[in-house]
């Protein structure tokens, strides 16, 4: 089918890419002039796990073009997906500016009958905004084609988005349109052969099943690391609680990490959306605002506890930072606990050594050079002349150090593991401090 994508971000380009790789005919449009060109010379523009063979191999074969013409993209595409951002605005409400712009962009250009798919995460009754501005824009330009626009969110990970879109737990297809549920149904078939995995609803139920995954999911960790937080009180472990828990399937072991709080470009945004759709309906979402307040106050806990070590005396302190990308396998720093680490360290007068496997460009743009912040080749080169390590971000590499070679860089021998990466007996073999999540002895100073 021939496919036109409105926003090469981590959702667009990764679906684009995966529905091209079945033999759709597809062309992606974003208006970021710098990232089309990168893409039409085989740049890929994040990091995601397969991604960049899938692009070059399906650009190779013709079946994925890149443009900033957006007539073009129009004129192309049966089914039109909106993947472009819907950040938090002011007031925590998805600012739906890129969605309705998208919208009115494709009425400009249409010229026969298309069908909207919404794949950006959006509140309950914006594909009514989007098809009221599409009939507003047709109605200028004097033509009336007839359209539909069906909800299809996006359930994707970052770090696992390529595996994801080719092998979905389910399509939510929201429509009332018996022709449009045919056509999406006819796109994803190549991804539906196993058994049905397509959910077809009305249009605001599908909107609103995306909010609630995603606040769902934010629940889940919340609620553990509000556990954790009573097993560091109670003397308790809280690894030993949730693997007592996870073992129950109908509580499972996903999502029930603590750690430092979500972070990225979704969950803190979208749980703020849901409250605020929430009490634009006179409800008030008291679940909700708790899973949020926990999740602010968890963000907090690594610095109140390298401060706690230093008695509040943190100017000159050199941290050791593991981790840059708010989750391993990609370079994606958008709420990434790393970075309000950082910030509340240089505010309090230390400076940063940080290394990421794959984030350090995304750190360099995001702050540019300043002095106290230095990006350290490796895990080893970070420790160099630091007075203690603070991790952030779980990944792979960090898992089996040398703690004997720690023992020996770190001049107050002191660990900060904001991930729970391992065995607080082994790092007290090696001379070494050690301050988790939800362990108990989480007092630094009794560790030293
Ligand atoms: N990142 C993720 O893991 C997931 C994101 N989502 C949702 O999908 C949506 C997109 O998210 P991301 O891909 O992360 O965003 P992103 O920020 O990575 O990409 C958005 C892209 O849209 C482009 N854009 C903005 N206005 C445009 C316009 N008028 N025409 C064409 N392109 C335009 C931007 O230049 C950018 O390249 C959001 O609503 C998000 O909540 C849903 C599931 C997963
Ligand atoms: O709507 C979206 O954008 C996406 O949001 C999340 O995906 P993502 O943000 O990429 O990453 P997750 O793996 O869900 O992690 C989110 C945050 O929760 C944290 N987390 C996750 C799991 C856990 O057990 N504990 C925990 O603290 C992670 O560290 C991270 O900060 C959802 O998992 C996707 O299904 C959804 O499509």
């Amino acid at each position: 089918m021939k496919v036109s994508v409105f926003g090469t971000g981590y959702v667009g380009l990764v679906q684009g890419t995966v529905l091209a790789d079945v033999g759709h005919d597809v062309i992606c449009i974003d208006i970021d002039e710098a990232k089309v060109a990168g893409l039409k010379a085989g740049e890929i523009p994040i990091h995601e796990p397969g991604l960049a063979p899938l692009v070059l191999e399906n650009q190779a074969a013709g079946r994925l073009r890149f443009t900033t013409n957006a007539a073009e993209g129009v004129a192309h595409g049966e089914l039109i997906f909106l993947a472009v951002g819907t950040p938090p605005d002011e007031d925590g409400s998805a600012d739906l500016k890129h969605v309705l712009a998208v919208a009115r962009t494709i009425a400009r250009y249409m010229d026969g009958p298309r069908t909207l798919v919404n794949k950006s995460t959006v509140p309950v009754g914006t594909a009514d905004r989007v098809a009221a501005a599409v009939r507003e824009v047709l109605q200028e330009r004097g033509v009336d084609y007839p359209f539909d626009v069906v909800s299809n969110p996006e359930f994707l990970k970052e770090g696992a988005a390529v595996a994801d879109c080719k092998r979905p737990d389910r399509i939510v297809i929201g429509t009332d349109s018996p022709a449009a549920e045919a056509r999406l149904r006819e796109l994803y078939a190549p991804f539906n052969r196993n058994h049905d995995k397509i959910v077809v609803m009305d249009i605001r139920s599908a909107e609103l099943t995306k909010y609630a995954a995603n606040a769902m999911l934010a629940t889940k960790i919340s609620f553990m690391n509000e556990i954790a937080n009573l097993a560091e009180r109670l003397g308790a472990d809280v690894e030993a609680v949730r693997r007592g828990i996870g073992s129950d399937p109908r509580i499972g072991y996903h999502f029930i990490y603590p750690g430092l709080g979500y972070g990225g470009s979704c969950f803190p945004k979208d749980v703020k959306a849901l409250i605020h759709t929430a009490r634009s309906t006179d409800f008030s979402p008291e679940l909700l605002l708790a899973v949020e307040r926990r999740n602010e106050a968890q963000r907090r806990v690594l610095f109140d506890r390298i401060n706690a070590f230093y008695g509040g005396e943190l100017k000159g302190k050199v941290v050791a930072l593991w981790g840059l990308a708010f989750k391993p396998n990609t370079d994606d720093m958008r709420e990434a606990p790393s970075r309000s680490l950082m910030e509340a360290l240089w505010a309090a007068g230390a400076r940063v050594q940080a290394h990421d496997p794959v984030a350090m460009q995304e750190a360099s743009r995001v702050y540019g050079e300043r002095s106290d912040l230095v990006l350290a080749a490796t895990p080893t080169a970070a420790l160099e002349g630091a007075d203690c390590l603070a991790i952030v971000t779980e990944w792979q590499t960090f898992r089996v150090p040398d703690f004997a070679q720690m023992a020996h860089l770190l001049k107050d021998r002191m660990v900060f593991d904001g991930r729970n990466l391992y065995d607080p007996a082994l790092l007290a073999r090696h001379g070494l401090g050690y301050s988790s999540i939800g362990r108990a002895a989480q007092d630094p100073a009794q560790q030293v």
